[in-house]
């Protein structure tokens, strides 16, 4: 079987996964999406997270829609008219974005192999792609697409402070390597909260689980993000206001961490 065609001027394909919901896996998305565009890449958000897309929310893009081309290729959403970012997401094709979509398996695995297939992403430094939390049908689907493509950097794993949060990783990193996707890093989100008066960082839900995970199975540990109200009040105010995501993320406190971690991530990959 032969690569998607979709993805032969992609240079790098990374996967965000996470073993529990709400742990922040689309917020860490969008944030890498963020921090490597402020890098100068070229960038795609692919959200293969059918029952629950909230990336067309993180990007300001809910009213958008995808186009079938005249060869019934599939444009992605354009961020701006620079074209720096494009995202696909399910929720573009939901016509009523409170309902998640209630599709069986064959559908959902049918509506993965287009989205990896027929979408025109065209030259892309990166493209990131936002699963489903746990190891569902669209997993395994996109794991089916990506076996034979060399562009797959890999996983980084999303997980919160709390143990329970940390065991759940462990069945995404038994995955990974089931499948053989290199896992290359994990991220500890709602690391503390940073209060917004006084920037005092509070470990409500403890710290260094992440880490300790990282360190026992010998993953390399990318860095923590604390909860910081200024991201879902950036993401609620970018409709309004003149500045773009991209600039208020880029001079942001997390904007700096975040940072931090996309270097990490990227170092050794250009
Ligand atoms: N570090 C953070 N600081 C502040 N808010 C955050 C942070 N991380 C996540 N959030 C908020 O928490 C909520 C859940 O985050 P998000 O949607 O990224 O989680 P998810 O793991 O992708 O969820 P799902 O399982 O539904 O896909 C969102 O409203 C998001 O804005
Ligand atoms: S961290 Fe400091 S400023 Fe923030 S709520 Fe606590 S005491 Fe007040």
């Amino acid at each position: 079987m032969d690569p998607p065609k979709s993805l032969k001027s992609v240079k790098h394909v990374i996967l965000i996964l996470s073993g529990k919901g709400g742990v922040g896996k689309s917020s860490v998305t969008t944030q890498l999406a963020l921090s490597l565009l402020n890098r100068g890449f070229k960038v795609g958000v692919l959200d293969i997270d059918l029952t629950g897309p909230s990336i067309p929310r993180m990007f300001g893009l809910e009213d958008r829609k995808l186009y079938q081309s005249s060869n019934r290729t599939w444009i992605p959403a354009y961020y701006d008219e620079t074209k720096q970012l494009s995202v696909c997401s399910i929720g573009f094709l939901l016509n009523d974005r409170g309902n998640s979509v209630v599709w069986r398996g064959p559908k959902k695995t049918g509506m993965i192999r287009q989205f990896m297939r027929d979408m025109e992403w065209g030259e892309l430094d990166y493209l990131l792609i936002d699963t489903p939390p746990g190891t569902s049908d669209e997993h395994i689907a996109i794991a089916e697409e990506l076996r034979y493509c060399n562009n797959v950097d890999g996983g980084v794993i999303v997980t919160t402070p709390q143990l329970v949060s940390v065991n759940d990783v462990k069945k995404e990193i038994n995955f990974c390597k089931k499948v053989n996707f290199k896992i290359l890093g994990i991220v500890e989100n709602m690391s503390g909260f940073v209060c917004p008066f006084c920037s005092e960082c509070t470990n409500i839900f403890g710290s260094g689980g992440g880490e300790r995970l990282a360190g026992e199975l010998g993953i390399k540990y990318l860095g923590n993000v604390p909860i910081d109200p200024t991201f879902t009040e950036m993401i609620e105010r970018q409709t309004e206001t003149k500045e773009s995501l991209m600039e208020m993320y880029g001079k942001c406190e997390l904007g700096r961490i975040f940072g931090k971690i996309t270097d990490e991530l990227t170092s050794g990959s250009q």
